[in-house]
């Protein structure tokens, strides 16, 4: 059976590591790992780039554009975590779910763009309902959210193990995160959202909700699960009309789906049917990072998408 080689640079970073720890047990995929010491030694990159099939960036954002630009000049494959090229031209956004097509188009890249944790829940909520005409795409929405603190790499994780950080912290209060380019132009939403993430003490996962004035969410919640389901998704679940999950009823929680590379959809709405909130669970290092660049890897090299995409 034919083995690919891949080479992660930022192998020892969080998502870095997430994504190791995934190919571990993979089949067809072997990570070639770098000296520690010469993990920013741009002659020893490049040598290992011109000899493997993949390489995955996990990186601050200006060493993934470096990197990217050295991976284009020897002709080696680019999966890039950073938030770098989500809406870059020449780059394919790595949601195999967006529309119909992607999946295609993300296997015969050369280079694919990992979306960003929030993104991904918002635009799996947005895009199916703006492109129905249920949404509008000039609508003004508010997006809000809760990470676990992970998200934040690996200096937001130092602080919160050493047990020196808020239980819940309010933040993207410059109305600038960087992942609103990215939710509007793959969502295809006219209007610039009002995003506002907070992190919690806890590990990993992730809500995102959008509340929404003047809309039906029996509609709504139809509209979702006919596209998820209409296309077969099997990372992407709709749970019933305004159903709270039995393990954390009467709340909702971002816990639940650690380690796995799902979202779960939700739709709740008023009895009026005028009023409805749209909510995202998942995991942020999973389906928001290494699940989806495991994910992605599978469609890029032509294995099965799933294979090794979720810890147990
Ligand atoms: N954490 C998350 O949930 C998610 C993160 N991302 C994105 O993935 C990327 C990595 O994030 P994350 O794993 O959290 O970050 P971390 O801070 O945990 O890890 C980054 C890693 O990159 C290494 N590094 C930094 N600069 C260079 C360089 N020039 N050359 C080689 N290695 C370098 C660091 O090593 P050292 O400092 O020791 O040299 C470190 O190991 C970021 O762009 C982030 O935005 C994407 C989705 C989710
Ligand atoms: C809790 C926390 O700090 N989260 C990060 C987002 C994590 C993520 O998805 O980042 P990328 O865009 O790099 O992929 C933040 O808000 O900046």
């Amino acid at each position: 059976m034919k083995k690919y080689q891949i080479f992660i640079d930022g192998q020892a970073g969080t998502t870095g590591l997430q994504i190791r720890q995934r190919l571990a047990s993979h089949p067809q995929i072997e990570v070639v790992t770098i000296d520690h010491d010469k993990r920013r030694d741009a002659d020893a990159k490049l040598e290992l780039m011109r000899s493997v099939d993949v390489t995955v960036l996990c990186l601050p954002d200006d060493a993934a554009k470096e990197t990217a630009i050295q991976a284009r000049e020897v002709g080696c494959r680019v999966l890039d975590a950073s938030s770098a090229h989500r809406t870059a031209n020449d780059w394919v956004f790595g949601m195999a779910e967006l529309a119909k097509g992607q999946r295609e188009a993300i296997a015969k890249a050369s280079a694919v763009s990992n979306p960003g944790c929030y993104a991904t829940g918002a635009i799996l909520l947005l895009r199916p309902l703006i492109d129905a005409g249920l949404l509008s795409s000039d609508r003004e929405l508010c997006i809000n959210a809760v990470s676990g603190y992970t998200g934040g790499g690996t200096k937001m994780v130092e602080r919160y193990q050493q047990d020196d950080a808020p239980v819940y912290a309010a933040y993207g209060l410059g109305f600038d995160h960087k992942h609103i380019p990215e939710i509007q132009h793959w969502s295809g939403l006219q209007a610039r959202p009002i995003f506002q993430p907070a992190v919690g003490s806890y590990d990993q996962g992730m809500l995102v909700m959008i509340p929404l004035q003047g809309a039906n969410g029996v509609e709504l919640q139809k509209a979702l699960s006919d596209y998820y389901q209409g296309q077969g998704e099997q990372f992407v679940q709709v749970l019933p009309y305004n159903e709270i999950p039995a393990d954390s009823a009467p709340f909702i929680t971002p816990h639940g789906l650690n380690g796995s590379n799902r979202a779960e959809l939700q739709v709740y709405g008023a009895s009026s049917g005028k009023q409805a909130l749209l909510v995202a669970k998942l995991d942020n290092l999973g389906k928001g990072a290494s699940g989806a660049a495991v994910q992605n890897l599978n469609i890029m090299l032509g294995l099965d998408e799933g294979l090794c995409t979720q810890i147990d």
